[in-house]
């Protein structure tokens, strides 16, 4: 049994990788990252390590890697020879990796015809679906038909922490050891692939929005908070009690909404709060603020981790919320010369004002009642 998996980096081989590994499959990274795919080549096994005191490493072998910018082809041979195909490249990139997809699934029609699920594994809302989309503009009107029968594209949540690492072999990997990955079943009943520790549902709706807009939007407020009071880990930032009280008030608020949502238990809703910033703390992982902070306009984004919650919010209680509007004026302030985002926002607050910036990247009104109380925690803090 054969993956192509995208992204050979830290989900990639932290979580992905190491699922498929134990249910038995051969995995083919694709990155364009030439020293990792060298040393895949090589080595053709890595190691992961949990972040607690008393698992013990796995070892994940079977593996091998191509660099797609130096060999397209070799990518195209293995998108026809995969029983599944996964992806962990980041959303941005997901345009870039369509096109080596489409190329292999046109060619997947004469010489392995079995329908292939295909999973990106991403931080957002529908990422399957958007591969998907850029995938079949890679097509004409006949080969939409065939690819039909070829391909499926079902959403999901994946959920590790996994830092930046800094391991004498760069390929090894140190994770967290909790996960939960997350499939929508609805497009691929008939072929379900046997993978353990997937969870399939039939509405992805409640996990993906549960997980990005509590650990997610956790996770980003602690880190552009904590960027703000200069920590540099997010176990750091939030020893800090005004940074943990400013995290709980944030999930407290999409927590508001979530419940409402999908009327998910208030008790049990808190609990799994509770359980999320524990993960934070873990004293065994050292996460960089600016990992977790990385891609501000991507954060800042309609449907993602801070607007839409807050939408849900003010939606549910005719008010802005408090504390996630002090977050996101805190991401308007976070500056990174290493985060191409982190420059470009800040280059937009330079020439049009926090306003206008903050109103083209969230895609709110510029008199909207969040864009105004951003607007004010800005003035304050900055
Ligand atoms: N790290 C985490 O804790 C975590 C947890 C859950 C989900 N995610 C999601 O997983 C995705 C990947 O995150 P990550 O933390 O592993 O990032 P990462 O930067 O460690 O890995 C991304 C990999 O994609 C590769 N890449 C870039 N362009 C490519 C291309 N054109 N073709 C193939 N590969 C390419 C990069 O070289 C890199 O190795 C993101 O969507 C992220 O939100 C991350
Ligand atoms: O990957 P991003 O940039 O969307 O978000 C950064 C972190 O919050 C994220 O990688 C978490 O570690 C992960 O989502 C935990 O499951």
């Amino acid at each position: 049994m054969k993956v192509v998996h995208f992204g050979a980096g830290n989900i990639g081989r932290g979580f992905i990788g190491l699922l498929l590994y134990q249910s038995g499959y051969e995995i083919t990274f694709v990155d364009v990252n030439a020293e990792i795919i060298h040393a895949m080549t090589q080595e053709k096994a890595y190691q992961v390590h949990f972040a607690d005191d008393n698992s013990a490493p796995v070892t994940v072998e079977h593996i091998t890697g191509i660099n797609s910018a130096e060999n397209p082809e070799a990518v195209t041979n293995a998108v026809i020879e995969a029983d599944i195909i996964t992806t962990a490249v980041g959303p941005n990139i997901l345009p870039v990796i369509a096109k080596a997809i489409a190329e292999g699934l046109a060619k997947r029609k004469d010489r392995n015809p079995k329908t292939v699920p295909i999973i990106a594994c991403e931080n957002m809302i529908g990422g399957s679906t958007l591969l998907k989309k850029y995938v079949y503009q890679e097509i004409d009107e006949i080969e939409t038909e065939e690819f039909e029968a070829l391909c499926r594209f079902p959403d999901a949540a994946v959920d590790r922490i996994v830092p930046n690492q800094m391991n004498k072999n760069i390929l090894d990997v140190w994770v967290e050891p909790y996960y939960e990955w997350v499939v929508e079943k609805a497009f691929i009943q008939d072929i379900l692939p046997a993978i353990q520790g997937i969870t399939y549902v039939d509405d992805l709706g409640p996990y993906i929005e549960r997980k990005l807009f509590t650990v997610n939007t956790g996770h980003a407020a602690t880190a552009y908070l904590g960027n703000y009071y200069n920590y540099k880990t997010i176990d750091q930032a939030l020893q800090d009690k005004s940074i943990l009280h400013m995290l709980n008030g944030a999930l407290e608020e999409t927590g508001q909404g979530l419940m409402e949502a999908y009327g998910f238990d208030s008790q049990a809703h808190h609990t799994y709060i509770q359980t999320i910033i524990s993960r934070f703390q873990n004293p065994y992982i050292t996460d960089e603020v600016k990992r977790v902070a990385r891609g501000p306009l991507r954060k800042l984004g309609p449907e993602d981790r801070f607007i839409r919650p807050s939408g849900m919010y003010l939606a549910y209680t005719a008010a802005a919320p408090k504390y996630l509007s002090k977050a996101m004026a805190a991401a308007l302030l976070f500056a990174n010369d290493e985060d191409e985002e982190a420059v470009q926002l800040q280059t937009m607050i330079q020439n049009k004002g926090a306003a206008a910036a903050f109103a083209e990247v969230s895609g709110l009104e510029q008199d909207h009642p969040i864009t105004k109380a951003v607007l004010t925690a800005y003035e304050q803090m900055r």
